[in-house]
């Protein structure tokens, strides 16, 4: 099994922590549910009718109907349709007991005052039948879901006012260097702008999750210890970026082994982003991110991520497909899984970016997925298929 595979196993069996709250619909946008949700009547929960026309009996289409009574949407039909005989109806009001068909106002004619016919006898039947989308006593949506838009759909349409979801974590972000300004300095030489603040925050607003504490401090073991306890007071989670690696300088690991935090895992196995640490003391968790920019979001797509949504118990699996090739992939080492930069063009196919490495953010400005190259695996050529995760 490869080092990432293995992680994953491991990401698999996170306990589900963090605890639930109940949010009022409006607020549950990308929460994870942590109820079924059920049906509590059928869908529909009558005979509707699709189309605005007249509703009869099927085998009178081709007879002249008198027309008995306009039925809208909200009221129940309060007249028996017979033979020859139909009822005017709008979209999504009852269908009469006995009609078998409901024939569009552009497929009639008025022939004489309240008689129609119809005049397309190959008419569709235009009924949605009680209970054809869901019935009573079905699981609409699973516990675990990330409550995306037609889950909001749903959730109101089965009359979730209010709905059982996970408390979102309170995560501190540490980005540590002593070589980092803030993105409003000018850098002296040797300084470098902090940029991966800005991308873990946002990756974590990407997944409703709020920020309590952001800290950009320099390489002091002393005061990054001293930080990270106090973070600890106040948060769930501490996600620290750089010094994450083997460098005089790089405390990361040493620290969440020195304050007794059980580490999971220390390295990746893939490329860009191989030093990582991910570590539990209790319900407190810490994970330290590479430094390197591309490094660190790759390391958040393919691992924090999902870690995370273990931890608030949601069921989730990033969305891969197989894409085709539009030119020649080389690479010298395949010693690690590879995640490259790529784009969709307009064929469908994927186009390569310019990419150079762990540090090179800004080739990702074009990509709308990530590649993976295989353990092992060195040459793809155009035309081959490969496994993407678009972003
Ligand atoms: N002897 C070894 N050296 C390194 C190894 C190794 O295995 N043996 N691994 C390399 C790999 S791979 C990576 S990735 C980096 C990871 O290093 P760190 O996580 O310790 O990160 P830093 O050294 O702190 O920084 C790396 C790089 O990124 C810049 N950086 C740091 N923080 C930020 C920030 N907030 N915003 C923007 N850029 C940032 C930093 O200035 C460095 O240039 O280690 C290799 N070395
Ligand atoms: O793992 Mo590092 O991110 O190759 O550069």
């Amino acid at each position: 099994m490869s080092k990432f595979d293995e992680i994953l196993s491991l990401i698999k069996q996170l306990p589900e922590v963090f605890e639930t709250e109940e949010v009022a619909l409006q607020d549950a946008f990308n929460s994870v549910l942590r109820e079924d949700v059920l049906a509590d009547m059928n869908m529909p929960p009558f005979h509707k009718s699709a189309m605005d026309g007249y509703a009869c009996h099927f085998e009178d289409l081709g007879n002249e109907m008198e027309v008995l009574e306009v039925i809208h949407a909200g009221m129940m039909p309060t007249q028996t349709v017979g033979r020859n005989q139909c009822s005017k109806i709008m979209t999504g009001a009852a269908v009469p007991d006995g009609c078998d068909c409901v024939f569009k106002v552009e497929d009639s004619e008025e022939v004489a005052e309240k008689t129609v016919r119809c005049i397309n006898l190959r008419t569709a039947r235009n009924i949605c039948y009680t209970g054809e989308d869901y019935q009573q006593g079905d699981v609409l949506i699973k516990e675990g879901t990330i409550i995306s838009v037609p889950q909001m759909a749903v959730l109101a349409g089965a009359g979730y006012a209010k709905v059982k979801v996970s408390a979102r974590p309170r995560i501190t972000v540490i980005a540590t260097g002593s070589e980092l300004v803030e993105p409003h300095e000018k850098p002296e030489p040797g300084q470098i702008r902090n940029s991966n603040s800005s991308q873990v925050i946002t990756q974590l607003r990407k997944m409703n999750l709020e920020v309590a504490e952001n800290l950009q401090l320099k390489d002091d073991y002393d005061l990054l210890t001293h930080k990270f306890n106090e973070a600890l007071e106040n948060s769930d989670m501490v996600i620290f970026t750089g010094g994450a690696s083997v460098g005089d300088f790089d405390f990361i690991p040493e620290i969440l082994k020195e304050q007794g935090f059980k580490i999971y895992w220390d390295r990746t196995g893939f490329k860009p982003g191989n030093p990582m640490t991910f570590s539990q003391k209790g319900n407190k968790f810490a994970i330290g991110l590479s430094g390197n920019p591309v490094s660190s979001l790759v390391q958040f797509e393919l691992l924090a991520k999902p870690a995370i949504y273990q931890l608030m118990g949601a069921k989730y699996t990033p969305t891969r497909i197989m894409a085709t090739l539009n030119f020649d992939y080389r690479r010298k080492k395949a010693d690690r899984l590879a995640i490259v930069p790529v784009y969709f063009g307009n064929d469908g196919k994927i186009e390569e970016i310019p990419f150079h490495g762990s540090a090179h953010i800004n080739a990702l400005i074009s990509a709308t997925a990530l590649m993976e190259i295989p353990l092992g695996v060195d040459t793809i050529n155009k035309g081959e298929t490969v496994y993407v995760r678009p972003l």
